[in-house]
């Protein structure tokens, strides 16, 4: 299967194995930490050679964290970024210096009584952050509690241990990694990732270490049932049957990231996670207490603080594409920082089949001789092939609009 991250944390895009590219052993804190903030990225005098910092940096198997835990005062240059993606670094606690609210949906009685309040306030989020917050949402603080428990416990035991694990082995439904995109990046990001396949037919529990087990299955059972809900829901937001995505079994299959980001000696060169939109259709993620998620908005970068108990909800490019651009796919990042760790769990809904899967277009009844269709059809396994191949969103450069066939009237 191609397919190993939904946001191609670990997938190749031309199809080969990365791993195949690691050859030598060396210690990590050997790394060089050129430039200086602001210095060129062109070479001058004896050539920086990235390919083979990204091997050593590979043959550790321990991460970012294995960095941290060796003592390093600098980052290393693999992770320095260049200046375009080190702009605004700066936050704005959920809006507060712009007067902006981030949009949270209560779903306390939206099977009832609140229903029809709920379904318009999650249209005004999705018409215009394309995120927002849930709370009520049914999920047991403490199932949530335990899943960024296990993922911190993951990455913080010995690196013998972890290691055992360390695979770019897209057969493998479990695995543990740093920087998916490691070997084609400009530049690598500060954070190390646990990755989940649950295929449509479930991830067996043998694949995953017993450390994680129980609370990775108790948590992907309760991100079930409120993905039936929130599908219905945005059915509804969309003006539509309230089982029309389930009917187009859009999120059928899922995958789940554990990222774990390290304290990071110098934040103002590097990133947790580069700007990016989701490429699948929607991501539902979970938080712990270190700050450092935000959100563009309105042409500026709005800090999603952490609220104990919530879920994060984005739409990804093909729920824009398939709602002919009524939602926007959000595009967001997160900054490195000298506290931590942060822990995030994000969990990505599309379609079954990462080889074939149904085509994807504007959904025909939202469309009429105002609003021709925006977007071409495309199939998952095609759009993320192009994302992946693209740079998978991260190079800052949105992917959605290679598959637009006309400009909104
Ligand atoms: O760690 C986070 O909060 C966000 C991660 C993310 O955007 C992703 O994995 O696509
Ligand atoms: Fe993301």
């Amino acid at each position: 299967m191609f397919l190993q991250n939904i946001n191609g944390h670990t997938a190749s895009p031309e199809g080969h194995n990365p791993i195949t590219l690691i050859g030598f052993k060396a210690s990590a804190t050997k790394m060089q930490t050129l430039p200086s903030p602001g210095e060129s990225f062109t070479c001058s005098g004896p050539c920086y050679d990235r390919a083979k910092e990204a091997k050593e940096f590979e043959e550790t198997k321990a991460g970012v964290k294995g960095l941290v835990d060796s003592g390093v005062a600098k980052v290393p240059r693999l992770f320095i970024h260049p200046p375009q993606n080190l702009r605004d670094l700066s936050s704005d606690t959920d809006g507060a210096a712009t007067g902006l609210e981030v949009p949270v949906i209560d779903m306390m009685g939206c099977e009832d009584c609140r229903r029809k309040d709920v379904v318009n306030d999650l249209r005004r989020a999705l018409e215009t952050w394309g995120f927002f917050r849930i709370i009520n949402h049914g999920i047991p603080v403490d199932a949530m509690e335990r899943m960024l428990e296990t993922v911190k416990q993951f990455h913080e035991q010995p690196e013998g241990v972890k290691r055992e694990w360390y695979s770019r082995d897209d057969a493998k439904k479990f695995r543990y990694y740093s920087n998916g995109d490691l070997f084609w990046s400009k530049a690598a990001t500060w954070k190390d990732t646990l990755f989940f396949d649950f295929p449509s037919g479930g991830l067996e529990p043998e694949a995953v270490p017993v450390l994680c087990r129980e609370p990775v299955f108790e948590y992907e059972k309760h991100i079930e049932k409120l993905k039936r809900s929130l599908s219905e829901l945005l059915s509804e937001a969309l003006g539509l049957d309230s089982g029309y995505l389930g009917e187009i079994e859009c999120m059928e299959s899922k995958t789940m990231v554990g990222h774990y980001y390290p304290i990071c000696p110098e934040p103002e060169l590097t990133l947790g996670t580069i700007n990016h939109s989701d490429a699948a259709f929607l991501t539902l993620l979970l938080q712990n207490h270190h700050g450092g998620l935000q959100f563009r908005h309105k042409d500026q970068w709005v800090d999603v603080s952490p609220v104990p108990g919530a879920i994060l909800a984005n739409i990804g490019d093909l729920m824009q594409l398939v709602s002919n651009d009524k939602f926007k796919s959000a595009e967001h990042r997160v900054l490195a920082r000298q506290a931590g760790p942060r822990v995030s769990v994000a969990c990505f809904l599309f379609p079954r089949g990462t080889r074939k899967s149904k085509p994807y277009g504007p959904i025909e009844e939202l469309l009429d001789e105002d609003n021709p269709p925006l977007y071409r059809e495309t199939s998952f396994p095609e759009y993320f092939g192009y994302y992946l191949s693209s740079g998978n969103g991260m190079n800052g450069e949105a992917v959605l609009p290679h598959f637009r066939v006309s400009e909104p009237k």
